[in-house]
């Protein structure tokens, strides 16, 4: 595994699976940098979204995780940074892609929706996939506005 910092975001619906996450993230030897929230009190994602896409953007972690209970909020807020290619990853195939041919650099989890069995997968094949470059390099120069 090449990574040794990674950030996580989530808000209440995503909060147990963050947790089930960053043990399984620690577990790998990976330092986990949490931004929150703390628990299952409802909560506003964005609150714990920008915090972390700041983060990625200053390399103060080298990848991040979002969750929320469809993935879309978090992954909208944090996708609101320049710097920030956020992909929704719902299984282990969209995931790869999102690291082969979109370099993207958090992963968006619908904790709503995934078992925590498949959130692992998930993020397994996001962190040993690499980003192949070549047209895709060009395709996402072309994604800033
Ligand atoms: O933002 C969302 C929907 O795109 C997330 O799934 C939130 O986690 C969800 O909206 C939270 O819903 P709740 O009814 O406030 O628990």
């Amino acid at each position: 595994m090449k990574y040794t910092t990674i950030g996580l975001a989530a808000d209440h619906a995503g909060y147990e699976l963050k947790e089930t996450l960053k043990s399984f993230l620690s577990e790998k030897g990976i330092k986990c940098i949490d931004f929150g929230t703390d628990s299952k009190e409802s909560c506003d994602y964005a609150d714990f979204a920008h915090p972390l896409a700041t983060a990625v953007e200053n390399k103060d972690v080298e990848l991040g995780i979002s969750v929320c209970g469809s993935g879309n909020g978090i992954n909208m807020t944090v996708n609101k940074h320049v710097g920030i290619r956020a992909a929704l990853c719902w299984n282990k195939e969209i995931s790869e892609l999102a690291r082969v041919h979109n370099d993207a650099n958090i992963c968006s989890l619908p904790a709503r929706f995934i078992s925590s069995d498949e959130a692992k997968a998930i993020i397994d094949a996001f962190l040993e996939s690499e980003f192949e470059g070549g047209r895709h390099q060009r395709r996402i120069e072309k994604i800033p506005c």
